[in-house]
Formats: structure tokens, sequence, C-alpha cells
């Protein structure tokens, strides 16, 4: 077992399944890869399960139907815990992050010593390809609006592209995250940051897919624009002291 893993959640993947799994492990650092999908109608898994034979380091979970992006982190982050992984990643299915920057993510924590490194579009100016000029609007002030309401200093922290260590995740309670889609992403590194981790931001190129469609609705941006007011709310009644925590994975899994 090697002590990083990779969680990609899917829903009908199809079209980006294999080259991501076969690229991960084609990359200079060793990683272990975890899937959660959700049911996905088109065969998804199935392709993870013949690709298991294969890859000794690959996982997968399977969940009954769509439940969101946030609770197949979570699950996938709890999973990774009990087995003992000690850096634990974020990534989208579709080649939007460029997986060769994993090893950049593993460097920033393993070697420079911060506990969550963020593939960040923003710091170095805007760095998005291929995206309407309207989803690159929305995503950037959505990270000034997040600043403002929040005060946490981080330019991209609606970013899916993230290394976080063992420690973190065992001491933000996993249990109380609230949020599934744009807001799942600004709540861990909202949480992380209040418990005073180290979290530095390392500059990634995004390039919108070129196969298969993005799951994101207008619900979940409207979850964003609420859910950041009542994370900064929530966070005067909080008291944030580092604890270990074990955390179980439900029942059900
Ligand atoms: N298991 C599971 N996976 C899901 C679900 N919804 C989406 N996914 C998977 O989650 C990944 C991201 O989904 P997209 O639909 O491609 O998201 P996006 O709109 O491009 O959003 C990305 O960028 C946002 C910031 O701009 C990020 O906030 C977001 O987390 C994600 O990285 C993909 O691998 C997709 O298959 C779900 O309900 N369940």
């Amino acid at each position: 077992m090697n002590d990083c893993i990779v969680v990609i959640p899917t829903y009908n993947e199809l079209e980006n399944v294999e080259a991501i799994i076969r690229k991960v492990f084609s990359l200079s650092h060793p990683f272990d890869l975890l899937i959660i999908d959700d049911g996905s109608p088109d065969g998804t898994a199935g392709v993870v399960k013949d690709l298991m034979k294969e890859y000794p380091g690959l996982h997968l979970v399977e969940r009954k139907g769509k439940l969101g992006l946030g609770t197949a982190y979570i699950h996938g982050f709890k999973w990774a815990l009990e087995k003992g992984y000690n850096y634990i990643f974020e990534m989208d299915a579709d080649f939007s992050h460029p997986p060769e920057d994993l090893v950049r993510l593993y460097n920033a924590c393993a070697n420079e010593g911060h506990d969550v490194a963020v593939g960040s579009r923003y710091i170095t100016g805007v760095n998005v390809v291929n995206w309407p000029i309207n989803r690159v609007l929305m995503s950037y002030f959505a990270g000034y609006y997040v600043r403002m309401i929040t005060g946490m200093p981080i330019m991209d922290p609606t970013a899916g592209f993230i290394c976080y260590t063992a420690k973190v995740l065992n001491t933000i309670n996993l249990d109380n995250i609230r949020f599934i889609g744009y807001a799942f992403q600004i709540e861990m590194k909202f949480n992380s940051w209040k418990y005073g981790f180290s979290i530095t931001e390392v500059p990634i190129i995004f390039t919108d897919r070129t196969k298969g469609a993005s799951k994101m609705s207008k619900g979940i941006f409207k979850e964003a624009i609420f859910g950041v007011i009542t994370l900064k709310i929530n966070s005067y009644f909080k008291r944030y002291i580092p604890k270990h925590s074990t955390q179980k994975l439900p029942a059900s899994s």
C-alpha cells in the first residue's frame, strides 16, 4: 500500500474513467486510487472493476444512487482514513485537473510541510482554459465573495483538486460537513483554516472537460451562496479545538 490515495467521485464518466485511471498509475510518484461511483447508468463502475484486475492499488466503492459530490468525498475520506493513508487527494475524473500536478500537491504537503495543498486556478492570474467567460467570472468572483464573507485568505476556495493530510481529515469533523456541491469545497477549506492548519495554493491550469458533461446544477450554486453565510454565522458558535477523532463509515458501506 502507498501512503497516498486519490479519491475520484464518478457519475457517468464512462468516456473518461479508463484514461484517468491509467494516467494516475503512470505518474512518477506512486498513488493508490479510490473511485466512488454513484450507480452510474452508463456502466462506469464496470470499467473500474475490469481495471482492478490490472492495478492492485485501484479500489471501488459503489453507492446506490446519485448522492452528490460532497457525500462521495466524505465516504472516500473515511474509507482512506480507516485504511491508514497519510495523504488523501481530491480530483475530478474528467482531466480538468492535470493529474501530473498530484505530485506537486504531494510535495507541498510531504516536503514543504503544509497540511493542505490546493490546486489553485487563481493564485497566479486566471488559469482556466476553455470555460465560457460567464463561468470563469462566476468562479472568480465566487472566490472574492468567499474571502469577503469568511475572511479566509484563499484565492480559489471552490477548487476541487486538493491534497489533505490525514491529520486534517481526522481533526475536522467529517460527520458535520453538511454541503454537497461547491459549498462542500468551501466548507472543507474553511474548517481546515479555522482549526489552524497550514493551507497552501499550488498554481495549476484548469482545462474544461472535453468528454462527458458537468453534473453541477443551479441548486448546487445556490447552496454555495447561502452556504458561505451559514458557515460564517455558525463559526461564531463553534469552538475549533483540535481533537483526534476516529470516524466510522456508515453501516451501509
Ligand atoms: N459519485 C458522485 N460523483 C459525482 C457526483 N456529481 C459529480 N460527480 C463527479 O465529480 C466530479 C466533478 O463533477 P463535475 O460535474 O465535472 O463538476 P464541475 O462542475 O466541473 O465542478 C468542478 O469544479 C468546481 C469548481 O469550479 C468544484 O467546486 C467541483 O468540486 C468540481 O471539481 C466528476 O468526476 C463527476 O463525475 C455525484 O453525485 N456522485
